[in-house]
């Protein structure tokens, strides 16, 4: 029945202001008001319908998605939407697109790795999308190892130019987002070769294809590198390759303010062909990376929350058993096992939020220190956004290692086997999440730069260099090393200071016990390849610490709203000790709990677990998703799921006829026998 709210009997049980929450996961009022004015937009306008997507063919799906960003662009200026409206706007429109590579990469590299002049004469063309661009780094033979990187770009001081060139098949580009069909220009990343000198890999402008008629300009291969993973999901990006002929471009093109992130060197060339350094400090890079990092982060929040969104309601919605004279079944939420899998990752898209809102915090402070020429935090905060993608791109997607959550494809197992629907939502999301765990750095290199960087801390400790930021902790090794928890009863597992405790040691002793491994070897390099797994694991056990502290920090914060904090400290606590108790080995064998308080925390656990039960459904109706953005017929707000699946099951395509095409020449022939003289 149309109207009625089937999950009423749910949100009524909820003990907090849920209208308050909402503004809590917005991170404000205003961006509250924004993010739901936007999202009822783009809910509103037909043109942004994206429930067939799982059913076109790929020309038909690409077509669809250009002719929605040019939708979406036509309504971004006929609203005179602001920047932050604008993302907003493509974020709720949700699917990948050329836009997102455009505005997330394209722009931001111009931005941070341009001369005054550069800025000045691309980034009105680029506002404006007179010109579209894609950032075109990964190679077939190279992604992690940029300076593996092959393309080259050999000055011409003749001519003034560069001469950029793929060398070997391997160099051809290969992957970038938007360069298969519909970008005009990109940030190529290649080799600078000057008077016959390597000077490693730097950021060009190049022009790819025509302004007029969007043919390839000479000596320009291009096009899409095929399907991808899922149904509709990324395979509305045009993934490119990319391969070049000795095309030439002005030397004003080389992006000469900085050079690509994971590079070294800080060059210009001048009009001799003169190779000089930049007196731009090279630690600058570091605050690109960090921008880019904390907004994956919060996309993982996102992600996470919408699969959990569904997850819960449909936990809600589902009876299984239990029925006593002919009464109703038990909702499947009331099972503790369901409970068990869904409610961490409730609390980890709550805490993956509040790191989040801490990193965009980190990010301003990083810039106002370059500003004041201050580098002391950014080895730390580069560090840090490295292990955060990381970890809250792999708890969101797939298990990196047997210590990560694996939070959308779980969420499809909550729901059983509707889950395994395109309908509920979350196959395409998963599909379209995943790479996440890839682009941006790969999760595993991302999480050995963190555990180099760890070593590098402890070692430096016997100089009296102090640890700053999220790895100011190690500056109490000592006690850290030594120190035993002492909780007797469950309920001491609520205080912070002592889950803190625990988690510091565990990141402490860990890291150490690393570094004292690595110092045994001759070759430090050696012993770093050797025990890279159980690096991995310190910087997980150094990750989920600052997640767990920067939690802790909100709930410091003045968080007004009846009930509002206490549902917090709830999550808090159960994020906290979900990580304990899965990887209660790590404690144990380092010492820092014994088996009884291991224990403890899990009776608290399994408290705390009842406690957010009632509240379920209200917290995820604070995510304030709308059923467009949602896309899933088992995540709907009004739970009235059983009627919709019903529906959607006969638009499938393969329902348009009753007798399917094929019948007379495949399946009737075998019915009658006849198959022997059927033109197959
Ligand atoms: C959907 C999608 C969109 C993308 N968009 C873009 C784009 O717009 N522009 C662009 O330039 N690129 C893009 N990429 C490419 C992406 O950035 C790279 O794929 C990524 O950097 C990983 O590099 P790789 O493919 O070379 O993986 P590899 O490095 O070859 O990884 C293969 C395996 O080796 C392991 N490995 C690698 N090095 C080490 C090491 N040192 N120690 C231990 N293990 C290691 C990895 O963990 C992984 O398991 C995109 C990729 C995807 C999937």
């Amino acid at each position: 029945m149309e109207g009625v709210d089937y999950l009423a009997p749910e949100r009524n049980k909820a003990q907090f202001d849920v209208e308050e929450m909402k503004i809590v996961w917005a991170g404000s009022r205003n961006a509250f008001e924004v993010s739901d004015r936007i999202s009822r937009l783009v809910a509103s306008d037909p043109a942004f319908r994206k429930d067939n997507r799982a059913v076109l063919g790929r020309k038909e799906l690409f077509k669809n998605t250009l002719k929605k960003a040019a939708h979406a662009w036509k309504r971004i200026i006929e609203l005179r939407l602001t920047e932050e409206e604008a993302s907003k706007l493509r974020f709720y429109v949700d699917e990948p697109a050329f836009t997102d590579l455009h505005w997330g990469m394209f722009v931001p590299a111009i931005k941070g790795q341009g001369t005054e002049e550069q800025q000045q004469k691309w980034l009105p063309l680029a506002y404006k999308m007179q010109i579209i661009g894609c950032y075109a780094q990964t190679e077939l033979g190279h992604g992690s190892n940029v300076q593996g990187l092959e393309t080259t770009a050999t000055f011409d001081p003749q001519t003034d130019e560069f001469v950029i060139h793929s060398p070997t098949l391997t160099s051809s580009k290969w992957w970038p987002g938007g360069l298969g069909k519909v970008s005009t220009h990109a940030v190529v990343y290649a080799r600078l070769i000057t008077d016959g000198q390597d000077h490693g890999v730097h950021g060009f402008i190049v022009q790819l294809r025509s302004l007029d008629d969007h043919l390839p300009l000479p000596g320009i291969t291009i096009g899409d590198i095929g399907m991808k993973f899922g149904n509709g999901a990324y395979n509305t990006m045009d993934n490119g390759v990319l391969r070049f002929d000795n095309v030439r471009i002005p030397r004003n093109q080389m992006l000469m303010r900085l050079v690509l992130f994971r590079s070294i060197m800080v060059l210009q060339v001048t009009r001799e062909g003169k190779c000089v350094r930049s007196n731009v400090p090279r630690q600058l890079v570091y605050g690109t990376m960090v921008y880019v990092r904390q907004s994956i982060v919060s996309d993982a929040s996102c992600a996470l929350s919408r699969a959990v969104c569904i997850a819960t309601r449909y936990s809600a919605v589902r009876r299984q058993f239990g029925s006593t004279n002919g009464g109703l079944e038990t909702q499947v939420i009331d099972y503790k096992t369901q409970q068990a899998r869904l409610f961490p990752l409730l609390a980890s898209a709550y805490a993956f939020r509040f790191v989040g809102e801490w990193l965009k915090w980190l990010y301003m402070d990083v810039t106002q220190r370059l500003q004041a020429n201050d580098f002391s935090t950014l080895p730390e905060a580069h560090a840090c956004t490295a292990g955060l993608k990381s970890l809250t791109t792999s708890a969101t997607a797939v298990k990196l290692t047997s210590l990560l959550q694996d939070g959308i494809e779980e969420c499809r197992k909550l729901c059983g086997g509707h889950g395994y629907l395109c309908s509920s939502g979350l196959p395409e999301l998963f599909a379209v999440y995943v790479p996440t765990c890839t682009y941006e750095g790969d999760n595993i290199v991302l999480l050995l730069q963190v555990a180099r960087h760890l070593v590098k801390t402890i070692s430096q400790l016997g100089s009296g260099k102090k640890p700053v930021g999220t790895t100011a902790y190690m500056g109490r090794v000592e006690h850290l090393m030594q120190c035993r928890s002492d909780v007797q009863k469950a309920e001491d597992w609520l205080k912070p200071n002592v889950v803190l405790e625990v988690f510091e040691a565990r990141a402490a002793r860990m890291s150490v016990a690393c570094a004292q491994t690595l110092s045994k070897f001759t070759n430090p390099e050696e012993g770093f390849l050797e025990h890279s797994a159980d690096l991995v694991e310190a910087a997980v056990a150094h990750c989920q610490l600052i997640v767990v502290s920067k939690f802790f920090d909100k709930l410091q914060q003045d968080i007004p709203g009846k009930g509002v904090k206490p549902q917090l400290q709830i999550l808090c606590g159960i994020y906290a000790l979900f990580l304990l108790h899965k990887h209660q080995g790590d404690f144990l064998s380092t010492g820092c709990i014994t088996p009884k308080q291991a224990s403890l925390a899990n009776d608290q656990l399994r408290s705390l677990y009842s406690q957010v039960c009632p509240n379920a459904i209200a917290l995820v109706d604070a995510f304030n998703y709308t059923d467009h953005y949602l896309g899933s017929v088992l995540g709907r707000y009004d739970g009235n799921v059983y009627p919709k699946l019903y529906e959607e099951a006969w638009k499938d395509p393969l329902n348009d006829s009753v007798v399917p095409a094929g019948y007379h020449e495949y399946v009737r022939p075998m019915l009658k026998q006849q198959l022997r003289n059927a033109r197959l």
